[in-house]
């Protein structure tokens, strides 16, 4: 590990389309940066909970959730929840958290919930080097909360029809919140996911990305792999599930393409 960080760095993972890999990529990059001796903790902020099913915790494990970091003033250390992996905590979603966004809007601080409870002082004695947020399939308040909280921005985006249309709302969005509230968030880059390298839609779409956005395209690119697919209901990260699959290497890749930028 070479920048153990005494603030963890935090990324949210943002893409308002359903099923593009977000929950995939939370896990699979967060189980690849804590098999190489990071520190991580994983925020559920999606209240289908699949990054917290898909990590193990059972519904009846989930007393203490992001509802409760967000809404009733919990800390992180209260509410972070062990998983398998050593160095991988995760901060688990229930369907309660889709009525979060409604009892925000009346709190005047709505938009720096998350920010807040990540800059407690109780963060920087949790031993973490990255906190990785996996947002929901929209750009609501609950996405914003994490923009505002993070770094920067991870967006998977799946290799087909349509895939660069919304990345200009979510670049807006961006925008509007570097104006608003967090003036340094960074783009981190686009990962491509599910990609099939034979289907030349997905060349092309790959082309596309790398045209609009250039250098923030990884070079890592995620294949479509079955045994990714077939990970999370064995509640495993592909890592552990098939760690020689095509899948577990490219999260592999993608983990260290992250690190070995500046952090
Ligand atoms: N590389 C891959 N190969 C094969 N299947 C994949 C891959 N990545 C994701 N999937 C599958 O695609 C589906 C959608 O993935 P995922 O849940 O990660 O997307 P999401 O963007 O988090 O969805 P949502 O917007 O609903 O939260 C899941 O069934 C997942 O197992």
């Amino acid at each position: 590990m070479s920048d153990r960080r005494r603030s963890p760095k935090i990324i949210a993972i943002v893409n308002q389309k359903g099923g593009v890999g977000k929950t995939t990529t939370a896990i699979n990059l967060g189980a690849a940066l804590a098999e190489d001796g990071y520190g991580v903790a994983l925020i559920d902020l999606d209240p289908q909970g699949n990054a917290s099913t898909g990590l193990g915790i059972e519904p009846e494990d989930r007393q203490l959730t992001t509802y409760e970091l967000l809404l009733e003033g919990r800390a992180l250390s209260e509410v972070l929840a062990p998983t398998a992996y050593e160095n991988l905590r995760i901060v688990p979603a229930t369907p309660d958290l889709s009525s979060a966004d409604i009892e925000m809007y009346s709190n005047r601080k709505r938009s720096f919930l998350l920010k807040d409870a990540l800059n407690a002082r109780d963060v920087e004695t949790l031993d973490l080097d990255f906190i990785l947020i996996d947002c929901p399939p929209s750009l609501s308040l609950l996405t914003v909360n994490a923009m505002v909280a993070a770094h920067s921005v991870l967006v998977p985006l799946q290799s087909e029809f349509f895939a660069l249309e919304g990345l200009s709302q979510l670049m807006l969005t961006m925008r509007e919140v570097r104006q608003s509230a967090n003036a340094d968030l960074r783009m981190e880059g686009v990962v491509l996911t599910m990609f099939d390298g034979r289907n030349r839609l997905a060349q092309q779409v790959l082309a596309d990305a790398k045209d609009t956005l250039g250098e923030l395209v990884f070079k890592t690119i995620v294949p479509r792999n079955v045994r990714v697919s077939e990970a999370p209901s064995y509640a495993q990260p592909v890592l552990d599930y098939d760690p020689m699959s095509k899948g577990s290497i490219a999260y592999r890749e993608l983990a260290h393409e992250l690190t070995s930028r500046a952090v």
